[in-house]
Order: C-alpha cells, then sequence, then structure tokens
C-alpha cells in the first residue's frame, strides 16, 4: 500500500514517514501540493495524507485538483491539519471530497487506525462518516513521541554541525601548515606520471617520476628506479629538472605508494621542496674550502694538493716544477691610507695581472694576505726568468682605485724541483725565502733560492732559539742613555735601550736580534722582560735616594697589538711603587698603522693610566699629524735619519725645522735623537728643539754609571 504524504514541515514530514514506514506502508512525501500532484499524475497511490498550509499548492488546492480528475478522484484523501481546525474548515475540506479531517497533533495509535481504515474502506466511505472529529473524536498525535523525535533530530543535527565544524578547522589547520611550508604537494598516476599540485615548480606536470630518477643526486639513480618500480616509500631524494623558463631546478621529494580498496598500485603521492638555493650554498661551501672568496684562485689547501701532485708527477716523467712565491711591496700601505676596500681592489687587479702574463698550465694560488703562489709545471729556471721578469714590468703600470693612481710594485721568490729540494714543503720555504730576500735587495725585484738562502734561514733560526734561551739564562740587560737640555746639559730624561751579552759572540746589537724577534711572539716576552728590568732599576735607585728622572722603554708594534700589554703595565710598575708618569712609552708611528681594536684599547690605557707617550721615529710615517691627534701623545723623537742628513741636505734642515715648529704648535715636548758631533748640534739647536739626546753628549750607560747624570736628593 502506497501513502502520499503532502506535508512542509520537515519534522512533521519526517515523523509520518517513519512512522508509516515501520508500519509497512510505502511512502512518498512532499513538502508542497504542486510536487505532490505532479506525483500522482504519474504513480499510483493508495491514500492521500496532505496538510493544509502548504507554499505553492495548499492542501485544499491539491484536493480539488484530485476529486476534479477521473483518474485520482477515487484515491481517498485525508485532510491532517494543525492551522485550519474550525468547524467551517472542515466543513469546506469536505466539501472538496476529503474522505477525513484530522486536527494534529494526533496520538499515533489513534492516526493508525483511522489511516488502515480509510485504506480498505477505499472510496466507500461517506462523506458524513468521514469526518474525523465526529468519528473518532479529537485525535491527538503522541506529544511526548513527538518530541523526543525532534530532540533525537536535533542532536543529530547537532552533531553533524560539530563534526562539520570539526572538518573545517581540520582543513583550515592543514591549508595552514601547507601554506607555512616550503613544501608542496605532488601526486603520480600508477603510470609515475607528476601531476604537480599547487605551488609545485612550472613545468614538473611534463615530467614522470622516472625521468626524475634518472638525475637523482642523493642515491644512485637505478636506486630510485627500482624503489619506484617496487612501489616503495621513498624519503628525501634529491633530483633536478629544467623548469619551463629553462632554470636547472634541485628538489627534495618524498614519496608515498598509493593503493586502491583491491590494494592496486593507483600512483604515488608526496611532498617536494625546491633545494636549488641549499645546492648552491653548499658548492660554494665546497668551492671555498678550497678557493680564495676574493680572488676566486685556489687557496693554500688546494696549492698544498696541487703542488704534491705536481712533484709527484714530475718524479715520474723527470721533468722540472717551478714554485714563484709572489709578495706586493708595500701593500699594507694602500689599506692603511685609501682603505681596506681599495686593498682588495688592487689584490683582484694584481691576480689579473699576474695571471695575464702565465700559461694556461700554471696554477696561480693566493696564500692569504698579499701573498701569491704559482706552479710552473714541466719548465725551465729560464721559463721562470723570462716570466717573473714580464710580471715585474706589469707590476711598473699605476694601479687606478677609486680615481687614485697607485704604485705597487711586486717581490718575486723562486725555487726549482728536484735541483733546491725534492719536498714540496721546502720547496715552498726556500721560494719564500729567495722572495724575503727579493724585498732585503730593495723590492720590485726577484731572486732564485741558493743554498746560500738556506743557510741565511738556519742562522735567522738559530738567533730565535739564542734568543730564548738569552731571555732564561739572565743574557739580556738595559743600558741607559741620558736626553739632555741643549743649552744646560740639564738631564730631562733616560732611554732604556737593551743589549744581549752572548757567552761566544759577545755583545750582539740589538739592530741583529730584535728584527728577528718582532717575527714572532718573542718581542713580546722580551718587552715584558725591559718593563720588569726598567721597574726594578728605578726602585733600587729611589731606595738608594737618586732623583730618578722619567724613563723612556721602547714597546714594539706587535707587543701594542698583543691583549698581555695592558696585564704587564698595570701589574709591574705598582708591584715596584713606580708612578707611572716616571715612565714614557715610546711607540713608533709604524705601530699605530695597525688601526686596529686592541691597538685603539691598549693606546687609550696607556693615556689614561698617566704614562707619557713618545712618538718614535717621528716623521717617517706616512700621516703623522693624524697619530699626533689621535692619541694625544706627548712627546715626539725626530728620525734620526733627519739628524743624519743634517749636514748635506738642505731638505733635512727644512723638515726637522719644521717638525719643531709642529711640536711647538701643539706644545708637545720634542727630542732629537741620534747627535753625533756639534755640527748636528747646533743645527738641533738653531731650530728650537731643546731636548736632545746621542754620542755626542753620551753614549749608553750601564745602570751603575748613569746615576753620576743624577742628582741626590
Ligand atoms: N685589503 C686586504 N688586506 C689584507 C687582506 N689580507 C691581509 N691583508 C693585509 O695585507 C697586509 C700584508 O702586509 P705585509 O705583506 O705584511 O706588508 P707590506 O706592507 O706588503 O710590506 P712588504 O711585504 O714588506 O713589502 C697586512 O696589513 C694585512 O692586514 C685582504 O684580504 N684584503
Amino acid at each position: 500500500m502506497k501513502i502520499l504524504v503532502a506535508e512542509d514541515d520537515e519534522n512533521s514530514r519526517h515523523l509520518l514517514e517513519v512512522v508509516l514506514t515501520s508500519k509497512g506502508y510505502e511512502v512518498a512525501s512532499f513538502d508542497n501540493g504542486l510536487k505532490a500532484l505532479a506525483y500522482l499524475k504519474t504513480h499510483p497511490v493508495d491514500l492521500i495524507v496532505s496538510d493544509i498550509l502548504m507554499p505553492e499548492m495548499d492542501g485544499y488546492g491539491l484536493c480539488r485538483e484530485v476529486k476534479q480528475n477521473q483518474y485520482l478522484q477515487k484515491i481517498p484523501f485525508i485532510f491532517y491539519t494543525a492551522t485550519y481546525t474550525s468547524d467551517q474548515d472542515e466543513r469546506f475540506a469536505m466539501s472538496l471530497g476529503a474522505t477525513k479531517f484530522l486536527v494534529k497533533p494526533m496520538m499515533m495509535e489513534d492516526l493508525l487506525p483511522v489511516i488502515a481504515k480509510v485504506i480498505h474502506a477505499g472510496d466507500q466511505a461517506s462523506p458524513q462518516e468521514s469526518s474525523g472529529k465526529s468519528h473518532f473524536g479529537p485525535l491527538r498525535l503522541d506529544k511526548q513521541h513527538a518530541d523526543i523525535m525532534r530532540i533525537k533530530l536535533d542532536k543529530k543535527l547537532i552533531e553533524l554541525n560539530e563534526e562539520k565544524q570539526k572538518l573545517i578547522e581540520s582543513e583550515a589547520r592543514f591549508r595552514d601548515f601547507a601554506e607555512a611550508s616550503a613544501d608542496w604537494f605532488w601526486e603520480s598516476d600508477a603510470q609515475l606520471k607528476i601531476q604537480a599540485l599547487a605551488g609545485s615548480p612550472a613545468g614538473l606536470g611534463f615530467y614522470s617520476l622516472v625521468d626524475l630518477a634518472q638525475t637523482c643526486h642523493s642515491h644512485s639513480p637505478s636506486e630510485m628506479l627500482e624503489t619506484l618500480k617496487s612501489h616503495k616509500h621513498f624519503s628525501d631524494y634529491v633530483v633536478h629538472f629544467i623548469d619551463e623558463s629553462g632554470k636547472l631546478v634541485y628538489l627534495r621529494v618524498s614519496g608515498k605508494p598509493i593503493f586502491d580498496a583491491d590494494k592496486r598500485f593507483i600512483g604515488y603521492r608526496g611532498v617536494g621542496r625546491d633545494v636549488s638555493e641549499m645546492i648552491a650554498l653548499n658548492r660554494r661551501v665546497e668551492f671555498l674550502a678550497s678557493h680564495d672568496e676574493l680572488t676566486g684562485l685556489p687557496n693554500r689547501n688546494l696549492f698544498k694538493q696541487r703542488l704534491s701532485h705536481a712533484v709527484v708527477k714530475a718524479s715520474r716523467t723527470n721533468s722540472q716544477v717551478l714554485l714563484l712565491f709572489f709578495d706586493l711591496d708595500h701593500f699594507k700601505l694602500v689599506n692603511d691610507t685609501l682603505g681596506h676596500e681599495a686593498g682588495d681592489l688592487l689584490l683582484m687587479m694584481a691576480t689579473k695581472r699576474i695571471s695575464e702574463c702565465i700559461r694556461a698550465s700554471d696554477t696561480l694560488c693566493r696564500l692569504g694576505g698579499d701573498e701569491f703562489v704559482m706552479i710552473m709545471e714541466d719548465a725551465s729556471p729560464q721559463d721562470a726568468h723570462r716570466l717573473v721578469r714580464d710580471i715585474i714590468a706589469k707590476f711598473t703600470t699605476p694601479f687606478e682605485l677609486y680615481q687614485q693612481r697607485v704604485y705597487c710594485t711586486i717581490s718575486i721568490g723562486v725555487s726549482v724541483y728536484p735541483d733546491d729540494t725534492v719536498d714540496p714543503q721546502s720547496l715552498l720555504v726556500f721560494a719564500d725565502l729567495a722572495m724575503y730576500r727579493a724585498k732585503q735587495n730593495g723590492r720590485n725585484c726577484f731572486e732564485f733560492y741558493t743554498t746560500n738562502l738556506n743557510f741565511i734561514a738556519h742562522q735567522w733560526l738559530d738567533m730565535e732559539n739564542g734568543i730564548r734561551h738569552a731571555l732564561k739564562e739572565n743574557q739580556l740587560f738595559l743600558e741607559y742613555q741620558p736626553q739632555v737640555e741643549n743649552t744646560n746639559q740639564n738631564l730631562i730624561g733616560i732611554e732604556a735601550l737593551l743589549r744581549w751579552q752572548h757567552p761566544e759572540r759577545g755583545l750582539i746589537s740589538p739592530l741583529e736580534f730584535i728584527k728577528i724577534a718582532e717575527q714572532s711572539s718573542l718581542i713580546n716576552q722580551i718587552g715584558d722582560w725591559v718593563l720588569e728590568a726598567v721597574c726594578l732599576q728605578i726602585r733600587t735607585w729611589l731606595d738608594q735616594a737618586y732623583q730618578v728622572p722619567r724613563v723612556s722603554i721602547n714597546i714594539s708594534a706587535r707587543h701594542l697589538r698583543s691583549d698581555s700589554l695592558i696585564q704587564a703595565l698595570k701589574t709591574v710598575p705598582a708591584k715596584y711603587q713606580i708612578p707611572t708618569n716616571m715612565l714614557c712609552i715610546e711607540i713608533t708611528e709604524h705601530a699605530l698603522l695597525d688601526d686596529i681594536d686592541i691597538v685603539k684599547k691598549n693606546m687609550r690605557f696607556i693615556k689614561e693610566a698617566g704614562f707619557n707617550i713618545s712618538l718614535d721615529d717621528f716623521g717617517m710615517g706616512h700621516s703623522s699629524l693624524m697619530y699626533l691627534k689621535r692619541w694625544s701623545v706627548d712627546e715626539v723623537k725626530i728620525d734620526r735619519t733627519f739628524i743624519d742628513g743634517l749636514q748635506n741636505s738642505e731638505e733635512d734642515r727644512v723638515i726637522v725645522k719644521a717638525i719643531v715648529a709642529l711640536a711647538d704648535a701643539l706644545s708637545l715636548d720634542i727630542v732629537a735623537e741620534g747627535i753625533e758631533n756639534q755640527f748636528q748640534a747646533d743645527i738641533v739647536k738653531a731650530s728650537g728643539c731643546k731636548v736632545v739626546q746621542g754620542f755626542f753628549y753620551s753614549i749608553p750607560l750601564p745602570a751603575a754609571e748613569i746615576v753620576r747624570w743624577f742628582k741626590s736628593k
């Protein structure tokens, strides 16, 4: 039996559907009369249960249409209404041909028998007996039941809504993750053709996973192909492809095989990331491990490998290898006067000039700073000779550095395998020694290594060891040279001068050993030793009640750059209770050229701690005025080369005069050192310099003798 339900209220309609279906009726339900009528025209039904108030076509309209239709009019029609419930409404309904007029809500056990009865009675039911009201009395649906159904439905609806909300949130969360991640997603079909999804590099869709596997970098291509063939999971494989713009793009991909319900492979799904930048960075790091960043030349590491390689090859082929060691002359000056950037530019230009002279088979490397080396394989000393002459000639042309013309020459040393040595390490040392000799010979020239140079190197090493020994064995001592007023020879100060009494070689000139000590941290140990010895000596004199003048001590450039200087200056004078203003720290202008933080810090400390500062060798530097101002020095010492030149050089006389005038203008003390004769003494005096030092007044004296110059208290 089929019942058509026309009811616009969803809950009521659903309730009727559920109840009637549970009783074995077939139910077709519609939310308005028009739809119900359309259905009736094509489908046979046994009963119509209709609400009255509905959109489009109400229950009255539907009943009228049914009862006027010859094919439908026999279908029993029950009105089931909650709105139109008056007698008048019922009368009207019955007049349209309705079988029953029932008022909502009715209890189910009341409604169902009525429906059953109407169906079985068919259209024989008389209009009189078809009034629900009159026959059954007012029927009421079980309100409780309806409420339970509604609550259940509402609960279901809330649950559905909650699940929908969770789904929306989870989708949004995953979208956020995906958007925040540099990874993008891809899929492939069973044939491994890639369908790249949003965010993936342009053009990837033209590739298959097999194409990518052929380019695999992180694993072997065959391994990746095997993984794909056996439909296995893969993770972080690095591959590459050419994108739409023709750019080589490196990808890191991971993929998971996907199977359908029947466990058939249907493709891969995975993530990918563009790692081109990372790969480029890696390559750069690898490059920098073996190359110099500034010039792009092989660095010391790669040089060593190449040299060993060249030597091995030459020993096999019985050929020669020449090693050239280049060092720019006075390069430091360019940094100091024009700045580090200009220095860098010069290094690049110098690289270009050298490179223009060399053969394709030669390897030019940068060792660091302004030092370059070159390996000439399968070459003769004559080849090297020609080459170094060319290079030196190239460096006679000035360099253009930021609109400034700068002259920078080059010194070159050459050593030869196997003639000089078969050991690559020694080959480098020998080329360096030869270069050093070229510097000593006045720079802007070259030297080939000779065994004589090696002898010099050994001497050097011996001297270093000797100085260490001298420090330990107390072979060093001090002499003191007076600084006096040139008008009355009054003592103004004394300069402590270092001496070395060697047990076999006798007195060794400081010129000889200080230069060597300055090449290593030995000079700092010597500086510390001098400070300690001077302070101890002053304390002894003071205890002996001498009036001790100010004592000058020399601090080397290297010591001024060291962290340990402040510590020594803080502790040693304090230990002997020597006031800091009794000491004058002599610093060469050259030492201040290293305009670095540690020098600034040390200079600031020296000034603030109350030591006097004297600028030694004044006039030899290049930015003298700048240093006077910056470091607020107390005294300048005119360099002895100007004093030497006083006799013959008008220029030197003018310079000395100018320096004295400058010192006067800046209220600085000035000392002329190295005065050896009356002539020099007179000129210096005439130029206005009041304090003098030199053999003419007194040679440096041992501590026991200098006291003759002191006044007793
Ligand atoms: N601009 C620049 N300077 C550097 C670089 N590396 C080292 N230097 C500087 O290069 C200078 C090397 O100077 P040296 O070779 O010792 O001295 P020089 O002035 O060339 O003197 P000679 O070699 O005796 O003629 C030092 O001042 C270093 O600070 C660099 O990469 N760029």
